[in-house]
């Protein structure tokens, strides 16, 4: 499959100062960029600044970010899934997935994370993937937010509902291990029945239970 990339940007203001919102950004490119110090959700930022150089060189990859001159002030990546992980079990080159998306403390409540999926979702080569999100509540910003897990959850399905991802039931034991966690996905509007019907049947393993 071609992962064709058309980039797109948008600039907009924040209670941090005004963010460019661009991507799918080149490696090259993010290689110049510094990743702001509270950007800690996944990683240490220069360890998730290298993951981040990493995904945008993939084929499939693409890194969307939210930049403050030369800081890296929010980003969200895109890549298949990894090898360990079930989703990658249908070997399905129309499944990416939606791996992180984190905004820098002083950049949230601005419309940061909505507009990083809006400019992802700009480029119409997203309608021929499915897009699929897993949520757990141990990568989420509790402690600072003050939120408690079910309101972050609605949180998130606001931010991913934006775009047109919605929940979806599986029985993958790491998201069923506690109920705040979810799958979500977006299906797009070129993917075909044959693969919607993989994407089914790779969701629920232990059909015989249901
Ligand atoms: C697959 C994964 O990556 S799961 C992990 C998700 N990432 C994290 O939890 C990392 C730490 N958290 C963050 O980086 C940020 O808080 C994010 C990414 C969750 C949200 O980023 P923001 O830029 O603040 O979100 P944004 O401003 O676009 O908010 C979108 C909506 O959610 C609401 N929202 C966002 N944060 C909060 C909050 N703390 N309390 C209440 N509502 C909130 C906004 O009010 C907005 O609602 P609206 O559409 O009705 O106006």
């Amino acid at each position: 499959m071609e992962h064709p990339k058309t980039y797109s940007c948008t600039e907009i203001s924040t209670p941090g100062g005004d963010l460019i919102i661009e991507g799918p950004v080149a490696p090259e490119r993010l290689a110049e960029y510094e990743f702001h110090a509270g950007l800690t959700a996944f990683r240490v930022p220069e360890k998730q600044k290298q993951a981040v150089i990493g995904i945008a060189g993939l084929p499939e990859g693409r890194i969307i970010i939210a930049r403050h001159g030369s800081v890296i002030a929010g980003y969200v990546t895109y890549l298949y899934p990894d090898p360990m992980e079930r989703w990658a079990e249908a070997q399905m080159d129309n499944l990416i997935e939606l791996g992180a998306i984190e905004v820098a403390a002083p950049y949230r409540g601005g419309n940061v994370a909505k507009s990083l999926l809006d400019i992802s979702f700009r480029d119409d080569a997203m309608n021929d993937y499915i897009v699929i999100s897993t949520e757990y509540y141990w990568h989420w910003d509790l402690e600072n937010t003050r939120l408690s897990v079910w309101e972050y959850k609605e949180v998130m399905k606001k931010i991913m509902g934006s775009v047109g991802m919605e929940m979806f039931a599986t029985d993958d034991p790491e998201i069923t291990s506690h109920p705040a966690n979810m799958l979500m996905a977006r299906i797009g509007s070129r993917v075909d029945l044959d693969s919607i019907e993989k994407f089914n049947e790779v969701r629920f393993k232990n059909r015989f239970f249901y």
